[in-house]
């Protein structure tokens, strides 16, 4: 096994061709056994295989910075890394990341699982370089949907001016978790098509090779010769770019001499790479769509796994109904078709769907512009990737209240993702926005309940749910939901747990039968039902959620009994101030004392003991 004889970038400069090629295939069949077992990011690892081999080959990491835009795809660069021996962790708690994380290794430039950051990153990186007099080389790997992120397009802007040398490489498999969206995509397939001329230069950097290695950047430059001669500009050249491509992705010894002649050359070049999502594994590359994050399968008969009814399926086949009874509702996605449940509703309605690519802000602002002139757009979007639109939600829709639902999923701790993942902040950052209500349904037909209601009550509305299965809800029942109101699902005599979302199941399991602890389901928090809140409050109060604790929901119900100047004994049950590194749900948030555990522990701390214990 190569593998075996890499335990750094340094090893692989002492490795043949024929390694090489081995070493690809054994790092396949690598990421293939452990994704197989800890589900994980396949097919885009899979099909940056040899371009990671080649940029360690050709590049010194961790002297030279190797940045990769989002960090799914950088399995190989794990196993290459020195980490080859904790690879079966991946993804597990206390185990490695499934992104790049500077805190694991030295080699890993940046901290990521968010897309579009690697060119900023990468411009501050090589002006402190160039600051500090320093001379390593800065490479960002960014993937094709990746670079439709507006960040990346306006880090182009800057690099392409300032001029500063570094190599950018998109790796085009125009594919993003769907297929691609964008008049870039469009343009790159154009680019692909000459495929006359990669053939040609394939041709001739073979026979140059025979002739002398050294002849083989004269290929580049006849190339650039040709493009200036046809007039075929370098499609970067508005953003000041030298580009160098489109080259084969999965042609090692290529990637290998084109990357040692860019490594000479100064200024900002892009190496633009044709892969192949799921490159070796071919159910991955029939299906790169669902291979792109599928949870464990069994790697010799490889077959997708049924997932239970989730509650992004819910909301999918909620919206798609509704759109049959509102010709006015629009759906619009950055990128997260199938995360968010939308198959079925961008099929039937393909002309009330948009996919704006992986961009939060144009997504909330598209709907924004949707809503002045009379649609009543439903963002379909992540908490975690929420973050990346505040100020369209708050600049955008809610000082001129505009009618835009946001239909937030992943809402609470989301588990192997980890800390850049996590939907544990909405709460706290929407609910001081004026205009802004905030609701979670404790089911699926509550959910349909408050989609329907939230297209009436106007104003931007924000619903969570988190990353879950549900019970299905019957279709076409449209239940009335009292807007702003709670619902008690128990009665107590001693004390009231008020739970929000996801943490009410956790309520009622801890309340069991005892009477004297109720269950509230809390689902609205912008408005809270302060008449509900003033009746109990002249019991022991105890709020939970799948939040941070600051600014979360407690700190609402707390604000809310200081306003009415009662002061019953509250506990509010949170996640404390801290991020929470991947794992499972259930681990996390026993972790995070959420759970019906925690839940008992905070109510015998408020002196209600369990019954067996006051025995
Ligand atoms: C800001 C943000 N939005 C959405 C996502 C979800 N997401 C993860 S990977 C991905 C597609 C990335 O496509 P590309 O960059 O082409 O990489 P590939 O998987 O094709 O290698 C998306 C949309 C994310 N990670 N970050
Ligand atoms: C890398 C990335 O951001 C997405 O692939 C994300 O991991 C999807 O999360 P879900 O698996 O919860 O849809
Ligand atoms: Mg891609």
């Amino acid at each position: 096994m190569v593998l075996n004889r890499v335990n750094s970038p340094e090893d692989l400069k002492a490795l043949s061709l024929e390694e090489l090629l081995q070493l690809a295939e054994e790092i396949r069949s690598e990421i293939i056994r452990v994704t197989a077992q800890n589900g994980g990011h396949l097919a885009s690892s899979l099909g940056a295989v040899e371009l990671i081999l080649a940029l360690h080959r050709v590049f010194e990491s961790p002297r030279d910075r190797l940045l990769f835009d989002v960090g799914h795809q950088a399995y190989a660069h794990k196993l290459v890394t020195g980490r080859k021996d904790r690879f079966h962790t991946l993804r597990q708690e206390g185990g490695l990341s499934g992104f790049t994380k500077v805190s694991e290794s030295e080699h890993d430039a940046i901290t990521v699982g968010h897309a579009s950051t690697s060119l900023a990153h990468a411009l501050g990186m090589t002006i402190a370089r160039d600051l500090r007099g320093e001379s390593y080389h800065v490479v960002a790997v960014i993937g094709d949907g990746a670079l439709t992120g507006g960040m990346a397009l306006a880090a182009l802007n800057k690099i392409g001016e300032l001029g500063k040398r570094m190599l950018i490489v998109l790796n085009d498999n125009e594919m993003s978790i769907s297929e691609n969206v964008g008049a870039l995509n469009k343009y790159f397939k154009e680019l692909q098509i000459r495929k006359w001329v990669q053939d040609a230069e394939k041709l001739g950097r073979q026979i140059l090779e025979h002739i002398s290695p050294k002849l083989f950047g004269l290929v580049d430059r006849a190339k650039e010769a040709a493009k200036l001669l046809l007039h075929q500009e370098n499609p970067f050249y508005a953003w000041g770019l030298r580009y160098v491509g489109p080259v084969d992705g999965h042609d090692l010894k290529g990637l290998v001499h084109t990357l040692e002649h860019l490594k000479e050359l100064d200024g900002p070049t892009l190496l633009h790479v044709v892969t192949q999502k799921g490159k070796g594994y071919k159910v991955a590359e029939a299906d790169p769509i669902y291979w792109h994050g599928p949870p464990g399968f069994n790697p010799e008969r490889p077959e997708k796994v049924a997932k239970g009814y989730s509650w992004s399926q819910a909301f999918g086949d909620a919206v798609t109904e509704l759109a049959h009874l509102e010709p006015r509702l629009f759906v619009l996605t950055p990128a997260m078709r199938e995360g968010s449940g939308l198959v079925r509703y961008s099929l039937e309605h393909p002309e009330r769907y948009l996919d704006v690519g992986i961009c939060e802000d144009v997504a909330v602002t598209t709907a924004a512009g949707m809503a002045l002139r009379g649609l009543k757009p439903i963002v379909a979007i992540y908490s975690t990737f929420l973050q990346r639109a505040y100020d369209q939600a708050i600049h955008d829709v809610a000082i001129e209240n505009l009618p835009v639902v946001f239909a937030i999923d992943r809402a609470g701790i989301v588990g192997a993702d980890g800390a850049t993942h996590h939907g544990v902040f909405d709460i706290a950052y929407l609910r001081t926005v004026p205009n802004f209500q905030i609701a979670a349904p404790k089911d699926a037909l509550e959910l349909r309940a408050m989609l329907r209601k939230a297209l009436e009550v106007g104003g931007p509305v924000a619903i969570r749910y988190p990353r879950d299965n549900v019970e299905r809800a019957p279709e076409g029942v449209w239940p009335e939901i009292e807007w702003g109101r709670w619902e008690v699902l128990k009665e107590g005599t001693e004390a009231y747990i008020l739970a929000f979302g996801k943490t009410l199941r956790y309520a009622l399991e801890a309340a069991g039968n005892d009477p004297r602890v109720g269950v509230v389901n809390a689902r609205f928090l912008k408005p809270l039902d302060k008449e509900m809140l003033r009746s109990l409050a002249r019991y022991k109060l105890l709020t939970v959620e799948d939040h941070q604790g600051m600014g979360g929901f407690g700190s609402a119900v707390l604000e809310a009994l200081n306003e009415m100047g009662s002061r019953p004994e509250v506990r509010i049950l949170a996640l404390p101030d801290r991020f929470f590194e991947h794992g499972t749900i259930p681990s996390l948030h026993r972790q995070a004392g959420i759970d019906a555990e925690g839940i008992r522990k905070a109510l015998r701390e408020m002196g209600l003991h369990p019954a067996y214990e006051r025995a």
